[in-house]
């Protein structure tokens, strides 16, 4: 699962945050390690990394059901805060799944099982047309 210059997951994107996103069952969780880089306040993850992460694994929920989303809504509680040399992982499951409308739920937790901050996401299935306009490839 991934693709190459995305800011969250690609491989190849010199800036990006290069988190891996592994499927389990509906489920799809990724790690990641909080460096001096990522924050705003002095040791402390800037908020839009950990909402970036939270996004993207809401992504990862229908592209493991083979289903091409954008966000249409997002919905982030920051719970506490996520510092520097922190790992935290992320994971994210399917609460909903209609037509083109996948309700996702994510959370956040630290190696200590301290919930991080939570998400919920609207999830909205792109036809090929919107796919298309938008320049997104997919496979045949
Ligand atoms: C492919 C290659 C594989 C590669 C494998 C690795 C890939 C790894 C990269 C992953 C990358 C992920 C990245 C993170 C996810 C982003 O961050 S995505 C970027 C942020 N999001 C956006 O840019 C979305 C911008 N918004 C839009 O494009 C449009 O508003 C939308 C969401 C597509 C909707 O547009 P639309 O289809 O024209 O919507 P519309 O016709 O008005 O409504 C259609 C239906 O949806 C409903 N709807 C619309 N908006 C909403 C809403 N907010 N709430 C509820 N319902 C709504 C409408 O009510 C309507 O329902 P029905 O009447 O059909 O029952």
């Amino acid at each position: 699962m991934g693709y190459d210059y995305c800011f969250v997951c690609g491989d190849k994107n010199p800036h990006g945050l290069k988190a891996k996103f592994n499927a389990d069952g509906d489920s799809v969780w990724a790690s990641f390690h909080c460096e001096e880089r990522h924050i705003g306040w002095p040791n402390v993850q800037h908020g839009g990394i950990t909402s970036a992460l939270l996004d993207e694994a809401c992504a990862y929920v229908p592209l493991n059901m083979d289903l091409v989303t954008v966000t249409a809504e997002l919905n982030i509680s920051f719970k506490t805060p996520v510092q520097v040399g922190e790992t935290v992982r992320i994971e994210a499951h399917p609460t909903k799944v209609n037509k083109r409308l996948i309700l996702v739920e994510a959370t956040m937790v630290n190696q200590a099982g301290e919930l991080k901050a939570s998400a919920q996401a609207k999830m909205l299935v792109l036809s090929k047309t919107q796919q298309a306009a938008m320049g997104i490839e997919t496979q045949a």
